[in-house]
C-alpha cells in the first residue's frame, strides 16, 4: 500500500495539504484513507498542549499511529499520515513496516517559514486546536527536518505555503516506482515495537542494571549479560559511573543512527566492550 508520511512543523498546513491530497487520489479513483494525530488526540480526550508536554501520552498516541497505518495498508489504495512526525527515529519505523510489507513510501515535508507558521495559529478557530507559544517553540526546537539523503526520508517532495502541491510526482512516486525490496534489517518483525526509543532504553537500562549488579556482587573479568543469553562484557575496567557515562552516550549515538531493534542488545554490548578496552 502507498503510505504518504506528512511531516512539518506545527500550524504548517499538514491537513490542508493531506485533504488536497485525498481529493487528488479519490478523483484517481483510489481509496483514500487519512490517519490523523490530532483527531486521536481529540479521541483520546488529551487536551493539545498538554498533550505535547507529556512525552508518554505523546508515545502513547505514536503506537496507535503506527499500527492503524499497518492495518490499513493494501497494495491499492492510499494511506496518509496527518502528523507532526517530528522524531527521525519514528519515521523510520514507518519506512522499515511499510518496506516490510513491500509497499512504496514517500513522505511530504509540508515546509514553511516559522513566523508564517505561528501566525497561521494565531488566526486558527476554535481556540482548542491553538498551540501555545511554549508549546509551539517547544514542538520547534524538537522537530528533526526530513532529509532526502535518509533513505526513509525519500523519496521526499517539499512544499512551501505559496507553492502547488506535486500531486503527480506523489502519485507517480507510489504507483509508478517498485517498493524496495525488503532486506534483513526491514523484514524484521522486532521493528513493529510501537516505540523504538522506548525498546532502546529498556533494554539497554536492563544490561546496565546487570552488569552494576554482577559488579556489586564482586564478579570479576568477562561476565555473561544477565537476561540476553550469548552476550558477555569484560567489567574488570568498568566503573559504575563510566557504565552510566557509557549508555547515556550510545542513546544519544543511537537517535542519529537507529539500529534494529532485535540488535540493540548485541550492538551495545559490543559498543561497551569496545569503551571499556
Ligand atoms: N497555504 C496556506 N495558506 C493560508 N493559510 C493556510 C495554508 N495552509 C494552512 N493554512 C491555515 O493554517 C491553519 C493551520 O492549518 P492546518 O490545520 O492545515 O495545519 P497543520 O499543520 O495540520 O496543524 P497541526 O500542527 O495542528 O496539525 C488553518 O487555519 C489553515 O486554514
Amino acid at each position: 500500500m502507498p503510505l504518504v508520511v506528512i511531516t512539518g512543523v506545527p500550524s504548517s498546513g499538514k491537513t490542508t495539504r493531506a485533504n488536497e491530497l485525498k481529493q487528488f487520489f479519490e478523483k484517481n479513483k483510489k481509496q483514500v484513507f487519512v490517519v490523523s494525530e490530532n483527531e486521536q488526540i481529540t479521541k483520546a480526550n488529551f487536551e493539545k498542549n498538554q498533550f505535547y508536554s507529556d512525552s508518554s501520552k505523546e508515545k502513547h498516541i505514536r503506537g496507535l499511529l503506527k499500527s492503524e497505518v499497518l492495518k490499513l495498508m493494501t497494495p491499492n489504495n492510499v494511506v496518509i499520515l496527518d502528523a507532526l512526525n517530528y522524531i527521525k527515529g519514528f519515521r523510520y519505523e514507518l519506512y522499515c513496516g511499510s518496506k516490510a510489507n513491500k509497499n512504496t513510501q514517500c513522505t511530504l515535508h509540508v515546509e514553511i517559514n516559522r513566523d508564517e507558521a505561528w501566525t497561521f495559529n494565531e488566526n486558527r478557530t476554535p481556540e482548542s486546536e491553538k498551540y501555545s507559544r511554549d508549546t509551539f517553540d517547544a514542538l520547534v526546537m524538537r522537530y528533526e527536518e526530513p532529509e532526502r539523503k535518509n533513505r526513509w526520508d525519500s523519496p521526499l517532495f517539499v512544499v512551501f505555503p505559496q507553492q502547488d502541491l506535486n500531486t503527480e510526482g506523489i502519485r507517480s512516486a507510489l504507483f509508478d516506482e517498485a517498493p524496495p525490496p525488503p532486506n534483513m534489517s526491514t523484514q524484521n518483525p522486532s521493528l513493529n515495537s510501537t516505540n523504538f526509543l522506548y525498546d532502546l532504553d529498556q533494554v539497554t537500562k536492563k544490561i546496565v542494571d546487570g552488569l552494576i549488579r554482577n559488579k556489586n556482587m564482586g564478579q570479576k573479568g568477562v561476565i555473561n549479560v544477565d537476561g540476553f543469553p550469548g552476550l558477555s562484557v569484560d567489567i574488570s575496567n568498568a566503573t559504575v559511573q563510566q557504565l552510566m557515562i557509557l549508555r547515556r552516550q550510545y542513546l544519544t549515538y543511537c537517535k542519529m543512527h537507529p539500529p534494529e531493534t532485535r540488535q540493540i542488545p548485541q550492538l551495545f554490548v559490543q559498543y561497551l566492550s569496545t569503551s571499556l578496552q
